[in-house]
């Protein structure tokens, strides 16, 4: 199953569990929020007595046609400051509860960042790449207004709801009993509004999520987009999900506009007319004038406050799914560690045993490999396309685990190595290098504590110190996204320039001088060769001059290990498939 299609199902199973995650960010402002709550119950403590207050008003001063200035004055009084009170309080509450919001996405941002820095590299593989960015970002966000509405608008309105019956209850027990009717009939009106609008609600946001895949995707693939002469196609594609989220926008708001807000108008029309039914039933009497008016005033608090929660379900729903999200994205499995603590690579020596794995276990990818690379030595790995050396660099550097056999490093399993220990002794220069949008020092020291000399040191092992000091800036250059245009090559050797600055005891090159020059790749070959007796080195090549003299050259057939020795030894071998590569390589050249 893809990864998307899991996530989805675990959306649909508990999108409920989602404010779970609520709370948890929210778990350093716990006591903010208790008292938030307590605020929240005095405010409407003291909305809840205005009708009793006007219904004294009534009853005593305004009925009798009794006159008292005095009582009367302060009794006004009275209900201004408690209203003015409520509406502070609640001010207030809605500004501190809108901070405890803004820094908990904060807090759950950081985290979900680093959750997905943590991530196994297998995840990546089936991960949509625009998908992940939106979960970072949109839905975390989407967080925010799920606090707003939960914990405010929910709590405030349910406080409300809840103060105003028991002061119904207080008044007069039956009446409120007409009027809590209201509630179950309200819960009803939402079950029924969520079962016909979720669907819509879900496909709304499954597509901003696609719109965001596909503007990230055509981003990152742009000149061959346009190479293609695919951005028509590209654009029609874009339409067609941008229309079936307008549609979907449109079904969802048409559940909201036809249902709900009709349906909660009738109740609301409904309960005044049998409230008022039940009064013209009863006998008549002075006092019943101030109930009538105290009842209908605590009818429009319980209808205003409900409303507000459903009106805002729509909106609580999308909330909740993008948590739900999230959530199922801070569930995904990092990778279990079985870290050593004290455990260091200190030479280098490498030793594979038995080593098999495949991405689907059913089909391997590596078979049964067995090698030894002793500390310091330089190991050059051949094989044609697909032969699985890729795989196997992908396994030393441990974004995989093998399902059989095992990889030490110095005796000591592979992944006993505490990562910080692991990643600070080796060094990668991948097949696709990738620069930040950040100078060309801080491309080299990635954030690590490098000094200047060494940047420069590492610089000049790499052959590329006389292109960084000759550009405008020197190292200080922005390169990357927006920055200084750098070749393929050139992106190499600073990639290479970045794995040495951390001064390795493993350095690992994927196809590193694959797009040089000869003359480059020469002085880079020579690099690797005075690494020697200092670094264990382990090159893929398919330009087979950079490893030509390396101690040991293996070489990969579907997934095998078919040949290995030193560069004179593997031409010896008549026929043998390096002595085939060699060949083809001089006659290509
Ligand atoms: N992430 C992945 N998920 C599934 N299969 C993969 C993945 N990466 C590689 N493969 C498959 O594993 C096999 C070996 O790939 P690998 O990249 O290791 O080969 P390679 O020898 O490095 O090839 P090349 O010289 O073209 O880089 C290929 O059949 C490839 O399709």
């Amino acid at each position: 199953m893809r990864k998307t299609e899991a996530t989805a199902a675990a959306e649909k199973e508990r999108p409920w569990a989602a404010v779970g995650l609520l709370m948890e960010a929210a778990t350093p402002e716990k006591a903010t929020l208790w008292r938030g709550l307590i605020w929240l119950l005095l405010a409407a403590g003291l909305e809840a007595l205005g009708p009793i207050i006007s219904k004294h008003f009534i009853d005593t001063y305004l009925q009798p046609r009794h006159f008292d200035a005095g009582a009367m004055a302060q009794l006004l009084l009275a209900l201004l400051l408690s209203s003015w009170a409520s509406s502070w309080i609640r001010f207030g509450q809605l500004s501190r509860m809108a901070g405890v919001a803004r820094r908990s996405v904060l807090r759950l941002r950081e985290k979900v960042y680093a959750h997905v820095l943590a991530l196994p590299m297998s995840y990546f593989d089936s991960a949509i790449t625009g998908q992940l960015v939106s979960r970072v970002t949109n839905d975390s966000e989407a967080v925010n207004t799920l606090y707003r509405q939960v914990l405010y608008v929910m709590l405030d309105s349910s406080i409300v709801v809840l103060g105003s019956l028991i002061a119904m209850a207080w008044l007069d027990w039956r009446l409120m009993l007409i009027v809590a009717t209201l509630v179950p009939a309200m819960v009803m009106i939402i079950a029924l509004y969520q079962r016909l609008s979720a669907p819509a609600v879900a496909r709304a946001r499954q597509l901003r999520s696609d719109i965001n895949a596909q503007m990230a995707e055509s981003m990152a693939g742009m000149a061959m987009l346009q190479a293609a002469g695919a951005a028509q196609r590209f654009g029609a594609r874009f339409e067609r999900s941008n229309q079936a989220h307008l549609k979907a926008r449109v079904a969802e708001l048409s559940a909201n506009a036809w249902l709900l807000r009709p349906a909660l108008d009738l109740l609301n029309v409904l309960l005044l007319v049998t409230v008022i039914y039940g009064f013209g039933r009863r006998e008549v009497s002075g006092l019943e004038v101030g109930l009538l008016f105290a009842f209908l005033s605590y009818i429009a608090r319980v209808v205003e406050p409900l409303i507000q929660i459903t009106m805002q379900f729509g909106q609580l729903q999308q909330s909740m799914i993008a948590a739900a999200r999230v959530r199922s994205l801070l569930q995904e499995n990092v990778a279990p560690s079985q870290a050593v603590a004290g455990h260091a690579i200190s030479a280098g020596a490498i030793k594979i045993e038995h080593l098999s794995f495949g991405y689907d276990a059913q089909r391997p990818v590596l078979r049964e490999l067995d090698l030894d690379i002793e500390a310091g030595s330089f190991i050059g790995i051949v094989g044609h396309t697909g032969s699985g050396k890729s795989t196997l660099l992908s396994l030393l550097l441990r974004f995989y685990r093998a399902q059989s056999g095992q990889i030490t490093i110095d005796g000591q399993a592979l992944a006993s190595f505490p990562d910080e220990a692991f990643r600070a002794a080796v060094g990668l220069v991948p097949q696709e290098p990738y620069l930040m949008a950040a100078s060309a020092r801080e491309n080299i020291t990635m954030g690590r504590q490098i000094s200047a000399d060494a940047v420069i040191a590492a610089a000049k092992a790499a052959r590329v110190h006389d292109f960084l000091s000759g550009l405008p800036q020197g190292y200080d250059t922005v390169l990357g996204e927006g920055g200084a245009r750098v070749s393929t090559g050139q992106k190499q050797l600073i990639a290479m320039a970045r794995a040495l600055a951390g001064s390795p005891r493993i350095l690992f090159l994927d196809e590193a001088t694959s797009n040089i020059d000869s003359a480059t790749e020469q002085t880079v070959s020579e690099a690797l060769i005075a690494l020697r007796g200092r670094v264990t080195v382990v090159a893929i090549a398919h330009r087979l001059s950079t490893i030509r003299e390396a101690d040991q050259i293996i070489v990969l057939n579907h997934g095998h290990l078919v040949e290995r020795g030193r560069h004179q030894e593997l031409m010896a071998h008549a026929g043998g498939i390096y002595q085939r590569l060699v060949q083809l390589q001089a006659l290509e050249e």
